[in-house]
């Protein structure tokens, strides 16, 4: 990390190994909700899928938190069954609603409808059950500079980053993908409290060092909009 000068205010945190920083990520989130639920009825907690997450979500789960009181919601989802190995509800179900943990409110973006498109305004009416802005989100990274599923090579992207809408959700059809995707809208994301951006592996490194030489071309790489002061970075090798 010595080549990569950061901006003003996003705080480090490097590991040699993945669980344990893993594990500090896992007990600052703990911190960050048990503080929120000092103060307020409920807290929201807003998860990334891929496989960087899984020792994340098994140290949180564990946490001792008044998990009645938390609502966890995934960034995004990719358009299959929960059965399907590729499902972000899965991941979650499987690792991070396990335990204490598993009093926690989910609320699943993925819901009737042959197309992320078809099923927009049933998962909007899900998303009013929860508190906006998000006070806890976890982000992670695709070496195209991807986030959540704002992918640059969407084609609705532009309208996914735009400022100022009311959609919580859009449907996302990144040609380098698979399956269609749902994501959290960019002013729904940038709105968080607390933002970590969870990263394993020297290619990420690498993604983020591109990313941070041209931080204002967000169309490119989406990473970008989240790489401001407050942001807390997680990296192992
Ligand atoms: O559905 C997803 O895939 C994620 O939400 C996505 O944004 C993920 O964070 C990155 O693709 C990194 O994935 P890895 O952790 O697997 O590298």
């Amino acid at each position: 990390m010595s080549d990569l000068t950061l901006p003003d205010g996003v705080i480090a945190h490097l590991g040699s190994s993945a669980e344990p920083v893993a594990q500090s990520l896992a007990d600052e989130v703990a911190n960050v909700l048990s503080e929120r639920l000092s103060s307020a009825p409920r807290a929201s907690l807003a998860v990334s899928g891929g496989s960087t997450p899984v020792p994340f979500f098994r140290a949180l789960s564990d946490k001792n938190l008044d998990w009645c009181r938390v609502d966890i919601v995934l960034v995004d989802e990719r358009w299959v069954d929960e059965n399907d190995p590729a499902s972000n509800t899965r991941l979650v179900k499987d690792n991070l609603l396990q335990g204490p943990c598993a009093q926690a409110r989910f609320f699943s973006l993925k819901q009737p409808g042959e197309s992320p498109a078809a099923a927009l305004s049933e998962v909007e009416k899900v998303l009013d059950g929860l508190w906006f802005p998000l006070d806890v989100l976890i982000l992670g990274m695709g070496t195209d500079g991807h986030t959540a599923s704002l992918f640059p090579d969407a084609p609705e992207l532009p309208e996914a980053l735009a400022l100022g809408g009311s959609a919580r959700v859009a449907a996302m059809t990144p040609i380098s993908q698979p399956q269609q995707r749902i994501t959290l809208t960019f002013p729904v994301l940038a709105a968080a409290g607390y933002t970590a951006l969870h990263l394993r592996g020297d290619d990420k490194l690498e993604t983020l060092a591109r990313a941070l030489a041209h931080p204002n071309q967000i169309e490119a790489m989406p990473v970008r909009g989240f790489l401001k002061p407050g942001l807390r970075l997680f990296w192992s090798p």
